[in-house]
Formats: C-alpha cells, structure tokens, sequence
C-alpha cells in the first residue's frame, strides 16, 4: 500500500482495549496505522446515537467490530439478557452506522459457538444454521448470527463490504482473569498459579473434562483480521460472494479441557491434583473449525499451544505485579 492510501485509511477498532481489540491496535501500529479508538467509558456502543455522531464525527473508512459483551461458559449461562441484549445493540449500531458513513470495510467478530451443538467436525462455514445450539450460551450465539444476517443483508441491499470472522476460543496477553466470568484458559492459569503458590494439594475444574476445544492465540486472530481486512478487492468480493459471508479463523487442531489442565499445569509449574466440580456445564462437546477457507488465501497462526500459554502467563504474572486481579 503505498503512504498516500496508508494516510487517507481511518481505521477505528471497536473494543481497542479488550483481548482481540489491544492485539489489533499492537499489529495495526506496527503496520504505522493510527487507530481511532473510544473506550466503553467515551463512548457506549449500546446507544445508537452516541455511535451516529462517533461516525458522523471521526468518519472511519474501515472498521474491525471487536466490541461485545464477551465471558466464558458460565457467565453466558447466568446472564444471558445481558449477551443477546448488549451484542444485538453494539453490532446493530455499528453495522448500521458504517453503512451510513460509508465505510469501505468492515469485519465483524462473532463466535465459533453459531454452528450447531451436534455440528459435524470439523465445522465449516456452510454450517450456520444446520441445527439447534448449545443452550449454555445460545443467547450470544443468536446475536452473532444476526450480525452475520445483518452483514449479509446490508451487503444485498446497500452494495457495502462487510465480512464476518468467526474466532475460535482464544487466549493472551489482557485476557480476562476473573475466575466466575472468564473462559478456561486465562481461569486454569490463575488457578494453578495461585494454588502453587498456597501449596494448595488440589485445583477445581469446571465440568468433566472432556469436551474438545481449540484455541488460538489473540495475535494470531489480529493478524487473520488485519489479513482479511488488507485482501486485495477481489479476493475481498470473493469471500462475500458466497452466502454466509464468514471465515473461521482458528488453529485447526483441539485438545479436551483434561489435556490442557496438564498442560497449563506444566507451563505453570503447579504439580497437585485437578478435581472436576460436574454441577458446572461442559457445554459443546466439540467445537472444531474447519479454517480451510482461510489457510487456502494464504494465512497460517504463528504461535504454537504452549509457547502461548507462555506468553499469557508472562503477563498474566506481569499485570499481577502491577496490582491487577484483586477481585
Ligand atoms: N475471547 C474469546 O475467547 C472469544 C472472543 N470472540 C469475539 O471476539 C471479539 C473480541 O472479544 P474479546 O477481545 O475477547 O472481548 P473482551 O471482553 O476482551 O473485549 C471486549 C471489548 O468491548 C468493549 N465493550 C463491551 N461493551 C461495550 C459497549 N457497550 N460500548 C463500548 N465498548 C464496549 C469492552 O470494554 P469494557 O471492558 O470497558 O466494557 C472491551 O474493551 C468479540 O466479538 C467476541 O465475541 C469470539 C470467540 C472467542
Ligand atoms: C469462546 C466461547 O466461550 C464460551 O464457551 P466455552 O468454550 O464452553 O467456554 P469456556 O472457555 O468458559 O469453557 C470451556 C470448557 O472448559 C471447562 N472449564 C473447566 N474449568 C473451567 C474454569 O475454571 N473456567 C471456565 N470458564 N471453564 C472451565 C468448561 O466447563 C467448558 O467445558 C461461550 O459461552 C462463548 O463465550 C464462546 O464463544
């Protein structure tokens, strides 16, 4: 691109300061891109005036919609008002809002949690709505699917480019620690490191233990989105094509949660027992991305399971030095 087409971009990152929105702005700044950004506090996505005159304002001419109400299994299933509420209301005005201010691209984020809950493995985008849904977190899942709806409709009526990735379950630095709303991985290394430093002969586990998850690591999905985002035209058009206009953006291999408490539990150094609390849900018993549609143009992760867990708990134990997780 050259440093003309570079300066007149105006990129906004929706959710700048959440797991996939703070890898986005790292990636996007070592690109030299400036970022717009707002936090929840300036601006409330929720409510659709405040984002029509953020557009109206800033005039963003691409935008990555990393804002929503995310959490792990648990916190899906107790408030699930909250998830399909505040996700239909976030995409909803960001969508509409980008079509109004004519934004050439935008790339919503939904959930590997949209295909069915008996889906056939691996999943494939022309999955989408092929069967009923794991109920613990149905709610979000419905609102996702919408805004994929909703990306595909305004790209029929209104001619926009607007394309949907669906992230697997990731992990990484600012992850989501607190141990009743966060997903698995960010709670096991919690989990197990404070138990190793109480020498604490046991560690609770939610569930049994053998459901399959696969997880990726979040500067891996910025650099799929910044990917997708930067496809030639053509290559762009081609995927919204295609009915439903979305990409699975995953590693392509899983593990059970049993395999991955052994292996935060090595990474972390914490050597006791895990015991499994089953009055917690296992949720979906598999939920693995087919991510031939992406690894096809081209793209690949870089970092492996447990060089990421690494990493995460790298600053898990940085950002607890600084006095975070107090809750
Ligand atoms: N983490 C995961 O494992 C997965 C995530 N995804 C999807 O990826 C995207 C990014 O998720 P992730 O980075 O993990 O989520 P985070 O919870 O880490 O970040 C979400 C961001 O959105 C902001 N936000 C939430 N509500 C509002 C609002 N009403 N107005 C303005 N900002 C708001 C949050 O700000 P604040 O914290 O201040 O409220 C936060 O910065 C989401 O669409 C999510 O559904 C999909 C699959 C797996
Ligand atoms: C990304 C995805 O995340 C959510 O789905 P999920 O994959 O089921 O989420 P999870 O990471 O919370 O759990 C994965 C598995 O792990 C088990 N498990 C063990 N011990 C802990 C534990 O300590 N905490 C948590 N959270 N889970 C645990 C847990 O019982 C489950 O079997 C969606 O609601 C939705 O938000 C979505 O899209």
């Amino acid at each position: 691109m050259s440093s003309t087409e570079q300066a007149n971009k105006r990129v906004y990152v929706a959710g700048h300061r959440g797991l996939v929105g703070s890898a986005l702005v790292r990636q996007l700044a070592a690109q030299g891109q400036n970022v717009i950004a707002r936090t929840h506090a300036e601006l409330d996505l929720t409510q659709a005036d405040q984002v029509e005159a953020f557009f109206a304002k800033e005039k963003p001419t691409h935008v990555y919609l990393a804002a929503a109400k995310v959490g792990g299994i648990v916190a899906n299933n107790t408030y699930p008002a909250e998830f399909i509420r505040d996700n239909l209301a976030i995409q909803t005005n960001v969508i509409h809002s980008a079509w109004r201010h004519g934004v050439e691209r935008l790339l919503f984020l939904g959930s590997s949690c949209i295909y069915p809950r008996e889906c056939p493995q691996p999943m494939r985008e022309e999955h989408l709505l092929t069967g009923p849904l794991e109920p613990t977190n149905r709610p979000y899942a419905l609102a996702k699917i919408a805004g994929i709806e909703m990306c595909s409709a305004y790209n029929r009526q209104y001619g926009t480019r607007f394309l949907a990735a669906m992230p697997t379950n990731l992990y990484g630095p600012g992850d989501n620690y607190n141990l009743q709303n966060s997903h698995v991985l960010p709670a096991l290394i919690r989990k197990f490191h404070e138990a190793k430093l109480r020498g604490d002969a046991q560690v609770p586990a939610w569930g049994t233990g053998t459901p399959l998850r696969e997880f990726l690591y979040s500067d891996d999905m910025a650099d799929a989105c910044v990917y997708l985002m930067g496809l030639p035209d053509d290559r762009f058009d081609s995927l919204l094509s295609v009915y439903p206009p979305l990409v699975n953006v995953g590693c392509g291999n899983d593990l059970s949660i049993k395999d991955l408490t052994q292996l935060v539990s090595e990474v972390v150094g914490y050597t006791g027992e895990v015991v499994w609390d089953t009055t917690k849900p296992d949720g979906t018993p598999r939920k693995l991305m087919d991510v031939g549609r992406l690894t096809s143009m081209g793209w690949s992760p870089k970092v492996d399971l447990r060089a990421g867990i690494g990493l995460a708990y790298a600053d898990f134990l940085k950002r607890q030095a600084e006095g975070a997780f107090r809750d």
